[in-house]
C-alpha cells in the first residue's frame, strides 16, 4: 500500500469521496477536500475529522486540511441584438478572447441557429462534437477559449426547418456541456426574440445581457425590443455596443460614417443604460474575423484595443453582478 494509500484507508469511508488528494511529505499529511456546499461550522467538523483520523498515523505528525470553498458559479452572459448583421458573433468572439486574456475561463455557446459563425471565428476545423457520457465535449480554440455551437449539432441548412422545442433542446445540450472549470459563458443569441432566446431565459437564466446595435435609428428601434425581452425577464443589462461606427478609409485615410455615429450611446443614455463602447466598421475587422484570428488576439493592435476595452467593462460589470 502506497503512502497515499494508506492516509486514505484512514480516512472515514462517507468522507473519502470529498478528498481530492492526499500526500505525506516528511512527517506532514496535506489534504486537499472539497468542502463546497458545507457550511462554515460543518466545514470545519469535516477538518476536525480528518485532522483526527490521519493524525493517529504513526508517521504523521502534522495533518494540513485545505478546503476548497465551493466554485464560483459560472456566469452567463447573453449577447443578443435586434437584428441580424450587426457584428454580434464577432463581438461575442473577441470579447469571449479578450476576457479570456484578463485571466477567466472562458466558453462560448454559439446559438445562433440560423447562422452559426463561431467555428470560423474562433478558427476550428469543422468536426462534430464528441460526447461523453450525457455530455458534449467543448471544442477548444487556439486562444484559450472553448466552445460549441448549434451549427455542430445540425447539418448545414437543415437547421432553418427545426421547431421550437427542438431549438430549446440543442440549446439546452450546449448549455449542459462539460464546461469543466469555465467561469464565464458568452451566448452568442440568434437575432431577434425567437425560441432561442425564449429558452435562454427560461431554463439557463443569464447573469447579464450585452446588446450590439449598428448606429442607425433602424437597428436601434430593435435593438430596444432585444433589450425589451431583457428586462421583462429581469436578466441584467451589462450594456449597449455600437459596432460599425466610424469607417476609416484604407486608402485616403477619412473618416466616414455610413450607418451615422453615436446612435448607440444615445440610445443608452436615453434608457439609462451603461455604453460600453464603439468599434469601427474596418475592413481589417471583416478579414481577421473570416481568417479565424480575432483582433483582440492581438491586444496592441490597433483594431484589438476597442474589443478589450469594452471587455474590461464587461469584466467589472461581472464583478458587480457576481
Ligand atoms: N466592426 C466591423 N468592421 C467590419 N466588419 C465587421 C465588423 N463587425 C462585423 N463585421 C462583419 O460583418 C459581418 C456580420 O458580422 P457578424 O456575423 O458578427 O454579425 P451577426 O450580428 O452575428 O450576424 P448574424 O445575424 O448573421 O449572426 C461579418 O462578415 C463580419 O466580419
Amino acid at each position: 500500500m502506497s503512502i497515499d494509500e494508506t492516509i486514505r484507508a484512514r480516512i472515514p469511508a462517507e468522507l473519502s469521496g470529498m478528498v481530492r488528494s492526499a500526500t505525506l511529505r516528511g512527517n506532514v499529511a496535506t489534504l486537499v477536500v472539497d468542502a463546497g456546499g458545507l457550511g462554515r461550522s460543518a466545514a470545519a467538523q469535516l477538518q476536525r475529522e480528518l485532522e483526527e483520523a490521519v493524525g493517529a498515523l504513526d508517521h504523521v505528525s502534522e495533518v494540513r486540511v485545505a478546503l476548497m470553498a465551493d466554485r464560483k458559479e459560472r456566469q452567463i452572459i447573453a449577447v443578443g441584438s435586434g437584428k441580424g448583421g450587426v457584428g454580434k458573433s464577432t463581438l461575442t468572439a473577441n470579447l469571449a478572447v479578450a476576457l479570456a486574456g484578463m485571466g477567466h475561463k472562458v466558453g462560448v455557446v454559439d446559438a445562433d441557429i440560423y447562422g452559426p459563425s463561431q467555428a470560423t471565428l474562433l478558427a476550428d476545423t469543422p468536426s462534430k462534437l464528441r460526447a461523453e457520457g450525457e455530455k458534449l465535449i467543448p471544442h477548444d480554440s487556439d486562444f484559450g477559449v472553448k466552445f460549441v455551437s448549434m451549427g455542430q449539432l445540425v447539418e448545414a441548412g437543415k437547421a432553418i426547418a427545426w421547431r421550437g422545442p427542438m431549438v430549446g433542446q440543442a440549446l439546452s445540450q450546449l448549455m449542459d456541456a462539460d464546461w469543466g472549470d469555465t467561469d464565464v459563458l458568452l451566448v452568442d443569441l440568434p437575432p431577434g426574440t425567437g425560441d432561442v432566446q425564449l429558452t435562454m431565459l427560461q431554463k439557463f437564466k443569464p447573469s447579464a445581457a450585452v446588446v450590439v446595435s449598428t448606429p442607425q435609428d433602424l437597428a436601434l428601434i430593435d435593438a430596444k425590443r432585444a433589450l425589451d425581452l431583457f428586462r421583462q425577464a429581469q436578466v441584467p443589462i451589462a450594456g449597449i455596443v455600437e459596432n460599425m461606427a466610424g469607417y476609416m478609409c484604407p486608402s485616403c485615410g477619412d473618416i466616414s460614417d455610413p450607418f451615422g455615429k453615436g446612435g448607440a450611446e444615445a440610445a443608452a443614455k436615453e434608457l439609462g443604460l451603461p455604453f460600453l463602447g464603439r468599434v469601427p466598421l474596418a475592413m481589417e475587422i471583416r478579414q481577421k474575423s473570416d481568417a479565424g484570428t480575432p483582433p483582440a488576439a492581438a491586444a496592441d493592435s490597433d483594431m484589438g484595443k476597442p474589443f478589450i476595452g469594452i471587455a474590461a467593462q464587461l469584466h467589472r460589470a461581472l464583478e458587480q453582478v457576481g
